[in-house]
């Protein structure tokens, strides 16, 4: 059979594609904004003929309906492997779980069989004329993920930009089950995130410690895009990039001619990540773009691969950090919100890459749901908090007050420049804490 015919035959409607799955079936979603949701929605349908039904997601951007139509958890068990805000919430109801994972290490949960997986759900572009679809924003663990499926059925959609790779971004026509039309709504958009003066007040500490030729990697969220918009309308010039997550600031600093990636020792000359979520602007911008590469997230975050190209620069944001230094990132107390996702394995990388630097960034306060201005720089982690990055890896951290380096510090020197960078109004009231600890001595200087 040639590859349109063998295409075209293994299209079914969406309901019958969900059919496949049975009850106590482990079904893992396409990662990231490689959820489908006509397929979600079908298998939504078939709630009461299902139970014990495991989903696994990736930081799926919106609340499944098989979640929403089963409010009691009796027929779907929902799981992500790294919170999105829908899955934070939902955690919250109780209805969501973590699953934990040093990200670089994910496909092989699938290739050693610790996860298994019953039927993989993905989203995907047309085959190209070789027969190939592409995964879109999202290469990561899918191929892994699929490999390991019993059953892989594909939603194309249209409006997947087709992102080259790399290695591992590509199906054959012939290794999938099943494919159903999709609605071709557009790929979801990350909102944007207004970034505040504290955030630009860190970009610029940021800033100071990237030179000329410099490879980047840059974490979620307002003050990474900082630094993106502020290295923009710098002056440094060929900068790489090698990062788990690319962001529309990446598109603004290639834009402005900032990356040509001509000095970076592996992957010359092109942008490498794993994962895309941002806006049209990015999605349009990756879209057949041979100056972009993506990989599987075991080459892209794998420490012995990141640490080959010369100064690495790993920009990361952390909820709080305590006087010791060890990263809380993921979660404050018991609440999950996020995952300790690639943030270990880029500060673990940037270390070991020849004049590489692994920044925790946070702002020194943040308030809290009750309005009270709390320290992020904390005499002990709030309890049950759970360590993203340990002491013993942590070096580099970032408030708008300056920089702390804790490499080769004592406790009590680490105490004293972590609390040399936290807010001066809550200086006090650490070095009491750090006094307690017995982390503290008379000696020590605050500015
Ligand atoms: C995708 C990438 O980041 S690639 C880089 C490698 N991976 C990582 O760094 C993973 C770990 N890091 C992260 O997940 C993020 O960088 C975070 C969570 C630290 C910060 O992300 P942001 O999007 O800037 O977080 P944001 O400020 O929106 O806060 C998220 C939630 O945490 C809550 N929160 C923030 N700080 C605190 C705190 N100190 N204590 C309690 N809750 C807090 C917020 O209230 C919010 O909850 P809500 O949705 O109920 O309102
Ligand atoms: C799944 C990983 C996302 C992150 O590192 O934040």
């Amino acid at each position: 059979m040639d590859i349109r015919s063998e295409y075209e035959s293994k299209f079914v409607s969406v309901d019958e594609a969900v059919k496949v799955v049975r009850s106590d079936d482990v079904v893992h979603y396409g990662e990231f904004m490689m959820a489908s949701h006509v397929l979600d929605e079908a298998l939504a349908k078939r709630k009461d003929e299902l139970n014990g039904v495991v989903i696994n997601t990736v930081c799926c951007p919106f609340t499944p309906q098989t979640i929403i139509s089963d409010p009691e958890r009796s027929h779907f068990i929902y799981n992500d492997w790294h919170f999105s805000g829908a899955s934070r919430k939902l955690h919250d109801k109780n209805l969501c779980n973590y699953i934990s994972l040093t990200y670089h290490e994910a496909p092989s949960f699938f290739d050693r069989g610790y996860v298994p997986v019953d039927v993989a759900m993905i989203k995907v572009t047309p085959p190209d004329k070789h027969g190939y679809v592409n995964f879109g924003t999202s290469n990561s663990m899918t191929h892994a993920m699929c490999d390991a499926a019993r059953i892989v059925i594909a939603e194309v959609n249209d409006a997947v930009p087709r992102c080259l790779g790399g290695s591992r971004e590509a199906l054959h026509v012939s290794e999938i089950d099943y494919f159903v039309q999709g609605d071709n709504r557009p790929l979801l958009q990350l909102p944007k995130v207004p970034i505040s003066d504290i955030d630009r007040t860190i970009a610029k500490i940021v800033l100071e410690q990237i030179e000329d030729g410099a490879c980047l990697q840059l974490g979620i969220g307002a003050m990474p895009n900082a630094v993106g918009e502020m290295i923009a309308q710098s002056d440094l010039k060929n900068l790489g990039v090698h990062t788990e997550m690319l962001v529309d600031s990446f598109v603004d600093m290639y834009d402005a001619g900032r990356i040509t990636g001509v000095r970076k020792q592996i992957d010359k000359g092109k942008m490498v990540y794993t994962f895309a979520m941002g806006t049209n602007k990015l999605y349009d911008f990756l879209n057949n773009n041979s100056s972009c590469a993506s990989y599987p997230v075991d080459y892209t975050n794998d420490p012995d691969i990141i640490c080959q190209n010369d100064k690495m620069i790993c920009v990361n944001n952390a909820l709080e950090v305590d006087l010791y230094g060890q990263v809380a990132s993921e979660s404050s107390g018991m609440r999950q919100i996020s995952g300790t996702g690639g943030q270990l394995d880029f500060i673990y990388g940037s270390y070991k890459s020849k004049g590489g630097k692994g920044l925790i960034c946070l702002t020194s306060t943040y308030v809290d749901k009750e309005g009270k201005l709390q320290s992020r720089i904390k005499p002990v982690l709030t309890p049950g908090s759970t360590v993203t990055v340990p002491r013993s890896i942590n070096y580099y951290v970032i408030t708008e007050y300056g920089m702390a380096m804790l490499k080769g510090k004592s406790t009590w020197q680490r105490a004293e420049a972590l609390i040399n960078i936290a807010h001066p109004d809550l200086r006090e009231e650490l070095i009491k804490e750090a006094d307690a600890q017995k982390i503290w001595v008379r000696s020590s200087k605050i500015s």
